[in-house]
C-alpha cells in the first residue's frame, strides 16, 4: 500500500522540464513535506500525483497499479486534495462545499445519504468550524477557507492526502492546529503529503521531507536526517541555521527550529547548539 513516484519527468510545452527525475514514496502512517523554493516543481508534483498532468515519463503507482491505468473515479476515491485556494462562482455554503468531497462516493446521479451528511459534520468538527457550516464559502476568511477544503478531503475519506501548502494563509494557531490534524491522520493510517514553505513544519509533523530544487529531488528521508543546515542553505541560497531548543530546564523535551541567519554572526535566542557532527548540520 504505497503512493509511489519513480523517475519521474514532466515537461509544460512553453517552459520545458519542470520534474527530473522524481522518485519518493508515501505509505500508510507516513507524512511526506516537500519543501523547495518558489518555482521549484511542487504543485507540478501533486498535480502528476492527481493524475491531473499525464504526459509525464516515469511511473507513478497507487497501491501497485499504475495511476494513469485507473479511471479519474477511482483516483478520487483513493487520493483526496487540499489546493493553495479555491475561488467558487456559486455561494456555495461551508457545509455544501465539504459534503462535496462525498461526490466520489455517490452513485451516478446519486444524492447525499444520512451517514454522507454525518462524515460531513465530524469532518468540520475535527477542524474546528463547525459553527461556520451555513456561512457562505466565499464569505469566510481566507483561512477558514482552507480550513472548509480540509474538511472537504477528510469527509472524502481517502486513504491519501494531498495539501499543497495548508497552512499558508493561516494564523500561527491554526497553522499548529491543521499541523496537529496532519500528524493525527499520519497515526490514523492515512498517508499524507504536504508541500510546504516553512522547514519547521517538518519537524512538528511529518515522518518524511523531500527537498526539491530544479524539479530535481536533492534529499528524502527523516527530517532528522534530511534538514541539515547545510542542505537547506543550499536549497534556499542562503545561510539557514538548523538549532536545537531545549523546552523545559532539565532539556529533557526539545525541539528543531530552522533559522535564517540575515547575516548575524549570533542566534538570537539562548539554544543549545549540538555538537559538531551530529547537531551543527
Ligand atoms: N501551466 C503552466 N505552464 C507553463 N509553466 C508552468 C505552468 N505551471 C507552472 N509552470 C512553471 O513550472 C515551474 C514549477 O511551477 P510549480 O507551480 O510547480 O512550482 P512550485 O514549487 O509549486 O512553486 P510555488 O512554491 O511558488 O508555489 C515554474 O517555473 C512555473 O513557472
Amino acid at each position: 500500500m504505497t503512493l509511489a513516484v519513480q523517475t519521474l519527468e514532466f515537461d509544460y510545452p512553453q517552459r520545458g522540464r519542470v520534474l527530473n527525475g522524481v522518485s519518493l514514496r508515501v505509505g500508510p502512517g507516513e507524512t511526506v513535506a516537500i519543501l523547495g523554493p518558489n518555482g521549484s516543481g511542487k504543485t507540478t508534483l501533486l498535480r502528476c500525483l492527481l493524475g491531473i498532468h499525464r504526459s509525464y515519463r516515469g511511473t507513478i503507482s497507487l497501491d501497485g497499479k499504475d495511476l494513469r491505468a485507473l479511471p479519474r473515479a477511482e483516483v478520487a476515491r483513493r487520493i483526496a486534495y487540499v489546493p493553495q485556494t479555491t475561488t467558487l462562482v456559486f455561494p456555495f455554503t461551508v457545509f455544501d462545499v465539504v459534503l462535496m468531497g462525498r461526490t466520489p462516493h455517490l452513485k451516478p446521479l446519486g444524492t447525499p445519504t444520512r451517514r454522507d451528511h454525518e462524515l460531513a459534520w465530524h469532518a468540520l468538527e475535527r477542524v474546528g468550524i463547525a459553527h461556520l457550516a451555513g456561512r457562505a464559502l466565499n464569505e469566510v476568511s481566507g483561512g477558514e477557507r482552507q480550513l472548509a477544503l480540509i474538511a472537504r478531503a477528510l469527509a472524502q475519506q481517502s486513504p491519501y492526502l494531498l495539501l499543497d501548502e495548508p497552512t499558508a494563509n493561516l494564523d500561527f494557531g491554526n497553522q499548529a492546529r491543521v499541523l496537529e490534524i496532519v500528524a493525527g491522520l499520519a497515526r490514523d493510517g492515512y498517508g499524507v503529503v504536504i508541500t510546504t514553505h516553512v522547514p519547521d513544519h517538518a519537524f512538528l509533523a511529518c515522518t518524511h521531507v523531500a527537498l526539491l530544487k530544479d524539479g530535481q529531488i536533492q534529499a528524502f528521508g527523516s527530517p532528522e536526517d534530511v534538514l541539515t543546515s547545510a542542505r537547506l542553505s543550499a536549497l534556499y541560497s542562503l545561510p539557514v541555521q538548523v538549532a536545537t531548543v531545549t523546552l523545559d530546564a532539565s532539556a529533557e523535551r526539545a525541539a528543531k527550529v530552522c533559522i535564517p541567519l540575515l547575516g548575524r554572526e549570533e542566534l538570537p535566542w539562548s539554544s543549545r547548539r549540538e555538537p559538531s557532527g551530529t547537531g551543527e548540520r
